[in-house]
């Protein structure tokens, strides 16, 4: 990896080991991302060969991190490990809100800015659908903001296949529930593209109130979090939710109301979040959908 200098480490580990580096002959910054492949003596395994070139299809998106190409290194002791090479975008959508919560002057992010993001994650996600590629973990960590371009790009797929989402990831950080729906917490083996519209709801709101929408620290109180907004579920609202694998009796809590959560959201926006944080996976908007809501009118689709 000479091509390479390794400059620090991004994230922290909330990625794995992904790092910094800049291509020495170009000087053009990327991200290296290593990936914890085995490789056996046949070469990579189908398994891996089949997510890469998944990764390479959804990568065509302007709004998934680009895959610029696999590198597979040989170290001296003999074990060979696969890099896949990333364009740079210099932070992440939870940096990005941090630095409007915190700092000097705390103020809320500007309404376009909200739009143009969430319209930007809304396309990312119908690229993967149409693709029959669910992310499972869709959170302000795993989105990039380019703040000078005003992109945000969906990163680390890599979970999006095959792997469950683990409870610790790779460093033993642990894997916020925040963003997980509730037929995901409930146990549902099946479950669809509906996952990443609830995470994408959370993260809705999230941009408006500037602190997580459902900021659970056990699968219990994920799922207590976002009972007591929106009221116990119901089989009426819910046909099946008694029949998941982890339901139990739980308080009967009677709904707020959503808007409570997200006060200074106009009307627009508040209906397309009330389509995104549906209990019935089936009555919640596709990515597709959303996109030409009403609420993006106002946004330069350029
Ligand atoms: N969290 S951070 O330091 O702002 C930062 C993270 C990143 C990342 N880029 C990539 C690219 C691909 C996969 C994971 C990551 S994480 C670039 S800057």
């Amino acid at each position: 990896m000479e091509k390479y200098e390794k400059l620090e480490k991004v994230g922290e580990g909330t990625y794995g080991k992904v790092y910094k580096a800049r291509v020495a002959a170009t000087g053009q910054l990327v991200a290296l991302k290593k990936t914890r492949l085995e490789m056996d003596e046949e070469g990579i395994p189908p398994t891996a060969l089949r997510e890469i070139s998944l990764l390479r299809l959804l990568s065509a998106s302007l709004y998934i991190v680009r895959l610029l190409s696999v590198e597979q290194v040989t170290k001296p002791c003999g074990k060979t490990v696969l890099y896949l090479v990333f364009e740079f975008l210099d932070t992440d959508l939870k940096k990005f809100v941090d630095g409007f919560r915190k700092g000097p002057s705390p103020r809320p992010l500007p309404t376009e800015v909200i739009k143009s993001f969430l319209y930007q994650l809304c396309k990312g996600t119908a690229h993967c659908h149409a693709h029959g590629v669910l992310h499972r973990d869709l959170k302000p960590q795993n989105l990039l903001v380019d703040k000078e371009k005003g992109l945000l790009k969906i990163a680390d797929l890599g979970l999006s296949r095959a792997f469950t989402v683990p409870m610790k990831s790779y460093t033993h950080e642990i894997v916020t529930l925040w963003y997980r729906a509730p037929e995901v917490l409930l146990g549902a083996t099946h479950y669809s593209t509906g996952v990443d519209i609830w995470s994408i709801g959370c993260i809705f709101a999230e941009m408006v109130r500037r602190q997580a929408l459902f900021p659970g620290d056990s699968e219990l109180q994920q799922l207590l979090h976002i009972f007591r907004l929106l009221g116990t579920p119901t089989e009426e609202q819910w046909p099946g939710v008694f029949a998941l694998r982890d339901w139990h009796e739980y308080p009967h809590w009677k709904p707020q109301g959503l808007a409570r959560a997200v006060p200074t959201l106009e009307a627009d926006g508040l209906d397309l979040l009330s389509k995104m944080i549906q209990y019935d996976p089936a009555n919640r908007i596709s990515a597709k959908a959303a996109m030409d809501h009403p609420y993006f009118d106002s946004l330069d689709k350029s």
